[in-house]
């Protein structure tokens, strides 16, 4: 199926006005195109500007310069209405709706369709029950707003989002607050409105973890580096995950596809494993314990490792002599005692 462009940005420069003190300048010379059918997660640092970026694309008054396109046509020719009939903005900013229910919460997703008595009708109560019913919140729909968790008001605001039944869709950190089986839900959920239902989803992120596995595409984003945009595997397989990212001693390991603190590895080992699960663990064992884990030849201090199971492990020391251990813990012990050795 084809991936039409739905917005599509060229040169621009987002920031901020500061009234009488001039503007504050986030970026400029963005270049992108978000596209239906796509999930995009936007990643980087603290303060590269990627809420900055969300809330220009919701039509927030951050745009400063460049050229700004939904649906083909210029962002400024859309009325508030038309455009949040096409654009579901989700933000991470204090929700000041306590005093509402989470279905009337919900139900501010119709107010492009509803007009502004805001009466729903049979469809429109049908689309609220669905929205609540998909983030898993439906069993809170008579609750206050004001008496949820932080996590519970996440999935409400993502439930309105829905509930505006618009073919974009940005959201701002909408995994922030969430426990790990939730965000995975919600993450799948946002994958499969972009698969299933041909929306273009761009979302905000510090769960990499979570967008390498879904992410279509990433929208890299740090000061120095301005915005690249690529398919997922092109950019960490290219290093440009790391460009946009390391700092210190912390940096991605494409290996294992996390990020990991490299300070204090000097010294290697050689592994061999049965399968990739036993070499990715043996890997993760070495590295936390200040080595580095190489194939092939013996490590730099003639240790050698051959993972035959999780609890069949056979560690050759540095003077050559091979010691079996029934679990990592058992190995593990007997690395620390070589090193100290
Ligand atoms: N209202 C504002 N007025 C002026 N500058 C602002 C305003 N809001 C944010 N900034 C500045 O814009 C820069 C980018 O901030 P932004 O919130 O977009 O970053 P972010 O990538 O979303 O960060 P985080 O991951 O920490 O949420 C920061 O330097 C911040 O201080």
């Amino acid at each position: 199926m084809e991936r039409r462009c739905v917005i599509t940005g060229e040169r621009l420069s987002i920031g901020y006005r500061l009234g009488g003190r001039g503007v504050r300048r986030v970026h400029e010379g963005l270049s992108f195109s978000l596209r239906a059918g796509e999930l995009t997660c936007l990643l980087g640092p603290n303060g590269a500007g990627k809420s900055t970026l969300l809330k220009t694309l919701g039509g927030g008054r951050t745009l400063l310069d460049g050229e700004l396109r939904l649906c083909g046509e210029p962002f400024g020719k859309y009325s508030e209405t038309r455009r949040s009939r096409l654009v579901g903005v989700v933000l991470t900013d204090k929700v000041y709706a306590g005093g509402l229910r989470v279905h009337q919460l919900v139900a501010l997703g119709r107010y492009p369709y509803t007009g502004f008595f805001g009466n729903l009708g049979a469809e429109d109560r049908r689309v609220v029950d669905w929205a609540m019913e998909a983030v898993g919140i439906a069993g809170k729909a008579g609750s206050y707003v004001a008496e949820l968790s932080d996590g519970e008001r996440q999935k409400a605001m993502i439930a309105k989002a829905l509930a505006q039944q618009c073919p974009v869709i940005l959201l701002d950190e909408p995994t922030a607050f969430l426990d790990i089986i939730s965000r995975i839900e919600v993450m799948n959920l946002l994958y499969r409105l972009a698969r299933e239902e041909h929306k273009a989803v761009l979302l905000s992120t510090h769960d990499v973890d979570q967008a390498l596995l879904l992410a279509d595409s990433l929208w890299l984003m740090s000061q120095q580096n301005g915005l690249l945009c690529g398919t997922t595997e092109d950019l960490v397989l290219n290093g440009s995950l790391n460009r946009f990212f390391s700092r210190g001693d912390v940096e991605f390991d494409p290996d294992n596809g996390r990020f990991r603190h490299c300070g204090g590895v000097g010294r290697t080992v050689s592994v061999e494993a049965a399968d990739d699960r036993l070499l990715l663990w043996a890997r993760n064992a070495l590295m936390r314990n200040g080595y580095a884990a190489q194939s092939g030849a013996d490590g730099n201090d003639g240790m050698r490792l051959r993972v035959h199971a999780a609890d069949n492990i056979e560690f050759f020391r540095p003077d050559g002599v091979a010691v079996r251990c029934a679990s990592f813990a058992e190995w593990i012990e007997l690395l620390n005692e070589t090193d100290c050795g």
